[in-house]
């Protein structure tokens, strides 16, 4: 489902991918763990056609390097750090992102009902916690039902309750043979949720990791010696 060879990608001349290697296959919950500025949100901006690079890559097929806009038509994206518009409502944004999509008004009514945005439909972003702004932009994520999604820390804001129920939302959606590719700093969640997980450092992958039960020692291990 994705496929990386040799990698590269430079900032101006910050070298931030170096020789990148990577597979993942369909159905996989992947999770890409590693320090503040190893690389795992370049990755994902490169791999969701969102910045230049250079390697060979497929995304559900596509060379998000050569089809930018076809690779972000077909996957669903959960970015870093960023919010849904303050003076829409809850329904207005979701209806917004449909029409893009291409997808009529049951999509949202669909997106209402999963992420339990019912009492919030008619108010607008601004006055949303965090937590559930950060359900929104979930939904938003999923409401195309991408064969692929990219996930940059999609947990961040939410409480332990919604945590539970949104990682049982990604784990029951991989079991239908989607595929998630997850970045994350909150290493007890990745055990839980990924059937793999990768270590990035100083932009490569040093580390498949399929046993997870040790895998903070694992992880640690791994910088003990920086
Ligand atoms: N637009 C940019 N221009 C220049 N340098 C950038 C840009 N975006 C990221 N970088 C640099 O690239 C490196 C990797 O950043 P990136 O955001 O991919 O790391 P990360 O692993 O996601 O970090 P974090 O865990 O802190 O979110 C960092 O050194 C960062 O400063």
């Amino acid at each position: 489902m994705i496929s990386v060879h040799s990698l590269n990608k430079w900032y101006e001349n910050k070298h931030v991918l170096k020789d990148l290697n990577l597979e993942v296959k369909k159905g996989e919950v992947f999770g890409l763990l590693g320090p503040n500025g190893a690389g795992k949100t370049t990755l994902i901006k490169v791999l969701t056609g969102q910045t230049p690079a250079k390697g060979r890559i497929r995304v559900a097929g596509v060379d998000p390097l050569k089809e930018p806009i076809k690779v972000r038509e077909l996957v669903g994206i959960v970015p870093e750090n960023e919010s849904v518009p303050n003076y829409l409502t809850v329904e207005e944004y979701l209806y917004f992102v449909a029409k893009i999509r291409k997808l009529d008004n049951s999509a949202v009514d669909r997106m209402i009902e999963d992420f339990e945005l019912k009492n919030y439909r008619k108010n607008v972003c601004k006055d949303l916690s965090k937590g559930t702004k950060q359900r929104l932009m979930i939904a938003t994520a999923f409401i195309h039902k991408p064969i692929l999604l990219f996930l940059d820390e999609p947990f961040i804001n939410l409480d332990p309750i919604y945590q539970k129920k949104i990682r049982d939302y990604i784990i029951s959606y991989a079991k239908k043979g989607n595929t998630i590719f997850m970045a994350t700093h909150i290493i007890e969640l990745a055990k839980k949720i990924c059937t793999r997980v990768g270590i990035i450092k100083n932009g490569k992958i040093i580390k498949i990791v399929d046993e997870l039960e040790n895998l903070e020692d694992i992880f640690l291990r791994e910088f003990e010696n920086d």
